[in-house]
């Protein structure tokens, strides 16, 4: 008994808490602000959807940082809008994730209008069942934002058990059961409607004759009895499934006739019916019209634009907070400033030359002190004070710009007595190079008026780069890597490091499978010695024609109008078709090389040089040496862009610039570019070894491709070309490999690696051997090799020839 009231007791103390609660929830203003708040939600959601498909790439980098208040989102609904985008789209649906919001939206209207929690259940029982469906259908489409990655997971979990025909079927059934189910389609129904539609097509002819007579006129005299049909059904209500069911008969139709009496008129009228009914065959005609969609413009409707990155779709650019900081403010100093002016006046004034003005200009490294002459001073006087100027300033790294080209002023340069380092994080954060629309943007350093100085590096084409040892060479080569780093994604550049010295570039190595391009069966993608140069400068030199037949087929000038096209899905990738990325050679030491392989590296490089502008290959060629048997006439005639750190004399200056001022340099980055007309003076971006080592171990650490980007394979004339046909030593693959190649007619190792899932190299040798065995013919550049057997019998038949 005592139990009993105990319980009683809880009960009953826990009643008015339950019942406050459901109370609140009945309560009808609780209800509608619910609803409203529903609603809105639900808008938000679809405008932060709608906008995210248009900007998620750009808002990619600031998923990370959500509470960092410089970075903006581009996101309509800001970074929340892009966060819960992402959740749902990204990471959830895709598309399909559309339909998150519109149930939302429907609870809202549901909890407005108090429909029943069953229809709101039942809502989103079949909403989350199609959700699923569409985003797993969209998942064939391998493009993540199309199927948000449950959809693309979930769709090659159930390919990996069903396969893709089998999920293709399974897929179909669900939604024809889906149809079957909503719409109450029974194959009676089917039948029916089979059958009325053929009577549609004939209608004159059998038209006052049966009981089908009312279908067969679609015409606005024949469906005014079916309105007065509905408006009796409408009468009966509790009958209206039935009346609809019933098939109209003649006696329906002179019942309609008795109760609207003016109708008579429209049995006797098939002449009029048919008049309009060919109105109606002369617009279906236009609409097939209509239907001539080019492939590529449904392809892109169907799956969206091409994209390179999406394999490493979640590849994160390195953040800024990997570079170092320095204190960047240029202190000026007012007393050297005057102290320098009073010399360069004295020193003119002793020559007997006069000055209107002077100016200064202060950099991180050096003032620029522009003058303006009195009326009649020749330029060329002033030019050849040069020297003397400097011994009154008793300065090194003085050079003077007469006159400065296009200003008409004389400039003197006079380095500071202290420098200002440039950091590569005020360069690589700088607008300029953020917002660069550049193919291949270099932020190299500052100029004289201390702005970022960004260069493109696809328009130069190529680079030449000299100083003398400790200038800042390697730390310009940094730089130059470190910009393309932070701008372009794996997917869109690929380098090939030259390293003779062995040192400067193995930091590179982590990022191997990102960024980094090199030969088949190599092991280190950073080279380093001469033999391998030779054969990459001529493996690229055979990507350098692939790449041209492909620009050729594609019928387009250079890779930027390639990938345009390929993006936009008009180019197949049966037919060998496929995204280029830009590909960058970088030559550490060019002088090592030249002197022990001389022209076998000559010819490669100017090869190049001359001609892979258009198809993306640019070459960046460094030197301690510049002198003219290392930068020959045929090297320099094809490097129009030039970089000058401090070298040890005006010759070496006059090779490398084709002017002197190199040598009045004072090194630590201080340099001069040109390319091809005026020069410019630019204190390079500094970047240490450890900054380096942090952005390829951010890069290193992510997701990377299979293997680094694959360079045509390339047989020196030293390698015997003779293939071996040893039946014993044949890959455990070769036949079926031979029934993949022999089926599609296409000897391709590429063909083999999707087939077999196998390894470039794998695929590579069993290509080899096939050719051995005389089932694909040799090698033909970029095109498929040819099959020389033509369907699976032959083979067999082959295979029992070889055996017996
Ligand atoms: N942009 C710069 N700003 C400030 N200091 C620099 C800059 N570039 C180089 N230095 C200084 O000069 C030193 C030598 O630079 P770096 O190693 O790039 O020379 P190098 O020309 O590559 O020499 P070597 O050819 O012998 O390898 C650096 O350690 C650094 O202290």
């Amino acid at each position: 008994m005592a139990k009993k009231t105990s319980t009683k007791k809880t009960s009953s103390a826990k009643k008015p808490k339950f019942q406050g609660l459901k109370a609140f929830f009945k309560n009808r203003q609780t209800q509608t602000v619910a609803g409203l708040f529903l609603i809105v939600f639900a808008l938000f959601l679809i405008i932060a959807f709608f906008s995210f498909f248009f900007s998620w790439q750009e808002d990619q980098s600031t998923l990370n940082q959500f509470a960092d208040k410089t970075i903006k989102s581009k996101n309509l609904l800001g970074k929340i809008g892009t966060q819960l985008s992402d959740f749902f789209i990204f990471r959830g649906f895709g598309l399909a994730a559309f339909i998150i919001p519109v149930l939302i939206f429907l609870t809202g209207i549901s909890i407005l209008f108090k429909v029943s929690l069953k229809t709101i259940v039942k809502n989103w029982n079949w909403g989350i069942l199609f959700m699923l469906w569409i985003a797993i259908s969209f998942g064939f489409a391998s493009n993540k934002i199309l199927s948000g990655i449950v959809g693309f997971e979930l769709n090659e979990y159930l390919q990996t058990f069903l396969g893709s025909t089998g999920l293709t079927l399974s897929l179909a059934f669900i939604l024809f059961s889906y149809l079957i189910i909503k719409f109450k389609i029974t194959p009676e129904k089917v039948i029916a409607q089979i059958r009325s539609k053929k009577k549609e097509s004939n209608p004159v002819d059998e038209a006052p004759q049966d009981e089908d007579f009312k279908d067969s006129y679609p015409t606005k005299s024949n469906e005014e009895p079916i309105e007065i049909d509905l408006d009796t059904t409408k009468k009966t209500s509790e009958f209206e499934l039935s009346v609809k069911d019933l098939k109209p008969t003649i006696s329906n139709f002179s019942d309609a006739k008795d109760s609207k009496k003016e109708q008579p008129e429209t049995v006797p009228k098939p002449k009029e019916a048919e008049n309009e009914e060919v109105v109606i065959d002369v617009e279906e005609l236009s609409e097939e019209d209509h239907v001539t969609e080019n492939l590529s413009d449904r392809l892109v409707k169907d799956f969206g634009e091409f994209d390179p990155k999406l394999e490493l779709g979640n590849f994160k650019f390195p953040s800024l907070n990997l570079l170092k900081q320095y204190n960047e403010s240029i202190s000026i100093d007012p007393e050297e400033l005057e102290a320098n002016k009073n010399k360069i006046l004295e020193t003119l004034k002793n020559y007997k030359i006069g000055i209107d003005k002077i100016k200064a200009t202060v950099g991180p490294t050096i003032t620029l002190y522009e003058i303006v002459p009195e009326a009649g001073v020749r330029i060329s006087k002033i030019k050849n004070l040069e020297d003397d100027i400097a011994l009154s300033l008793s300065a090194l790294g003085i050079r003077i710009i007469a006159p400065i080209p296009g200003k008409g002023t004389i400039g003197i340069e006079v380095p500071n007595k202290k420098s200002t380092i440039v950091s590569m994080h005020s360069v690589i954060s700088s607008n300029k190079f953020q917002e660069s629309q550049m193919e291949l943007p270099i932020a190299l350093g500052k100029t004289i008026s201390n702005e970022t100085f960004v260069v493109d590096l696809a328009k130069m084409p190529h680079l030449l780069m000299a100083g003398a040892t400790g200038q800042g060479k390697s730390v310009g080569l940094n730089a130059v890597l470190a910009s393309l780093l932070y701008k372009k994604h794996p997917a869109e550049v690929k380098f090939i490091l030259v390293d003779p010295k062995k040192v400067e570039l193995t930091l590179f190595n982590k990022i191997e499978r990102h960024y980094l391009a090199k030969l088949p069966d190599t092991d280190d993608a950073i080279i380093t010695d001469t033999t391998k140069v030779i054969h990459t400068l001529n493996s690229l030199c055979i990507e350098m024609d692939n790449r041209y037949d492909l620009l050729k087929s594609a019928m387009v000038r250079n890779i930027k109008e390639y990938n345009v096209k390929f993006k936009a899905r008009k180019l197949n990738p049966n037919d060998g078709h496929q995204f280029l990325p830009y590909i960058v050679l970088v030559i550490d030491e060019f002088a090592d090389l030249i002197m022990t392989a001389g022209k076998e590296v000559e010819t490669p490089i100017a090869r190049l040089a001359q001609l892979a502008r258009a198809i993306g290959i640019h070459l960046i060629v460094a030197t301690q040496r510049p002198s003219v048997n290392v930068i020959t006439g045929i090297i320099k005639a094809n490097f129009p862009a030039r970089i000058a750190f401090r070298v040890t004399s005006k010759i070496d200056s006059r090779t490398i610039l084709d002017a002197s001022g190199a040598d009045q340099l004072i090194g630590r980055g201080d340099l001069l570019y040109t390319a091809g007309n005026d020069i410019q003076r630019i204190q390079c971006a500094f970047i240490d070894t450890p900054e380096v080592e942090k952005i390829t171990d951010f890069i290193g650490s992510q997701r990377a491709y299979a293997e680094a980007y694959q360079l045509p394979e390339y047989v020196g004339e030293e390698a015997g070309t003779t293939l071996d046909n040893d039946i014993s030593e044949r890959d455990k693959l070769f036949r079926e490999a031979a029934e993949v190649i022999v089926t599609a007619q296409q000897g391709s190792a590429s063909l083999l690696q999707r087939k077999l899932k196998l390894g470039y190299n794998r695929a590579g040798r069993l290509i080899d051997q096939l050719e051995a065995a005389g089932i694909v013919g040799g090698f033909e550049g970029s095109k498929a090799r040819q099959v020389l057997i033509s369907d699976l019998v032959a083979l067999d038949q082959f295979f029992e020839n070889e055996q017996s």
